[in-house]
């Protein structure tokens, strides 16, 4: 298994619907996937997605927005409500049975990879950084850099992020790993092998190129709408946007949401997702983190492959997308990083980025142990 697939994929300057060209590829599967990008919806792991051209320009203006604020107050934790006959702790036992923590079944899951190929899927902020207030201070702690890099040793790796490639690569720094940045709509192989040595062929795919005018143009209108909201703040992630209240008074999210509500009006080719205190803005395509683990697969030559076990962690709601398609593929897990409770296609849990790096530990460790006598290893 090679993390270098020796192929260059650019996006076409011809549709924004999204059709891509090969510049360079030996490989079959690359073409393929240009020709026929994997069809889905524009899903937003079932969460609230507030696209403009259907709702924004509903008459009834103030009834929207509240449904706005409404989603925003859920947005962090989003917690599943537990039913009346179940007590709080009934509760997170019953989801703790259904979501058990990916470290107590470490061995069932390590079982269940046997004689697979597993490839690692990481998002960042919540997943390998804790969250904080300001979100260009997000970084990694060396130790969990560390880890990350034993992973990428022994497995295929990629970061999934929302955050923009370069920047999400300036927390990481490890050339070894693919980036899938913009949550998946700009994704980068490794610049060096695990051998460090450096990488002359990868792939690039950004099949959002052409509404990079348009995120501009609007990053710099929410700049100057949202100035007059005390601890709002706009991050260009390249091919997306965010807008974070994470230090935004409650009683001012109305106001926020009514001034992105009023730049995004002009737009109606992008939509609104959520993620933790953040408003996410980014084009309709059909591209999600869901698509970028299918196409990240394929690039590594598991398209069509049984015995691959592609093993996802993430704490956001658009992680589900790639939750999801782990499911629909019956290959590998999801693992939700969260400690509520919260509707989840992952199949596992961790409670925060220290235990997603014991996980990763046990298995960089898991995977240098020699195999017992008459076991094969994969
Ligand atoms: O896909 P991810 O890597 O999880 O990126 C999703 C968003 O993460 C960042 O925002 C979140 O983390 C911040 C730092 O801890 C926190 O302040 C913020 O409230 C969170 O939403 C990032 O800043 C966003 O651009 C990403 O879209």
């Amino acid at each position: 298994m090679t993390n270098n697939p020796n192929v260059v994929i650019s996006d076409s300057k011809s549709s924004i619907n999204m059709a891509i060209t090969v510049t360079v590829s030996n490989s079959s599967i690359f073409q393929a996937t240009a020709q026929k990008p994997p069809a889905g919806p524009t899903s937003t792991g079932g969460y609230i997605s507030i696209s403009r051209s259907t709702r924004l320009l509903q008459p009834d203006g103030r009834a929207r927005i509240k449904t706005w604020v409404d989603s925003m107050r859920a947005s962090s934790p989003s917690r599943i409500k537990p039913t009346s006959s179940l007590s709080d702790h009934d509760h997170n036992s019953s989801w703790m049975l259904h979501h058990p923590s990916a470290l107590e079944m470490f061995d069932q899951i390590i079982d269940a990879s046997k004689g697979k190929q597993i490839v690692m899927f990481l998002d960042y902020d919540g997943t390998l950084s804790p969250i904080v207030d300001d979100p260009d201070r997000a970084f990694m702690s060396d130790a969990m850099r560390k880890t990350v890099k034993k992973v990428a040793r022994s497995f295929p790796t990629a970061i999934v992020s929302g955050r923009r490639r370069d920047k999400v690569y300036g927390f990481v720094r490890l050339g070894e790993l693919y980036y899938a940045g913009s949550h998946g709509m700009d994704i980068k192989g490794p610049t060096k092998d695990s051998n460090y040595k450096k990488c002359t062929q990868s792939v690039l795919f950004q099949p959002a190129s052409e509404f990079l005018p348009m995120i501009d143009q609007v990053y710099k209108q929410l700049v100057e709408k949202t100035k007059s909201t005390p601890g709002a703040k706009v991050e260009n992630n390249k091919f997306c946007l965010s807008v974070h209240f994470r230090c935004v008074e409650e009683k001012k999210w109305s106001e926020l949401a009514q001034q992105v509500k009023s730049v995004l009006k002009d737009f109606p080719k992008l939509r609104l997702t959520q993620g933790r205190k953040v408003l996410e803005i980014r084009p309709t395509i059909k591209w999600d983190k869901g698509k970028a683990l299918e196409f990240l697969l394929e690039s590594l030559g598991f398209g069509n492959c049984s015995d691959v076990f592609p093993v996802y962690i993430g704490d956001d709601r658009t992680d589900e997308d790639a939750f999801k398609i782990i499911r629909e593929r019956g290959q590998g897990f999801g693992i939700l990083v969260s400690k509520f409770p919260k509707e989840t296609s992952a199949s596992y849990s961790l409670r925060e980025p220290s235990e997603v790096m014991y996980f990763l530990q046990r298995l960089a460790e898991w995977k240098k142990r020699p195999p017992l006598p008459g076991q094969c290893e994969m």
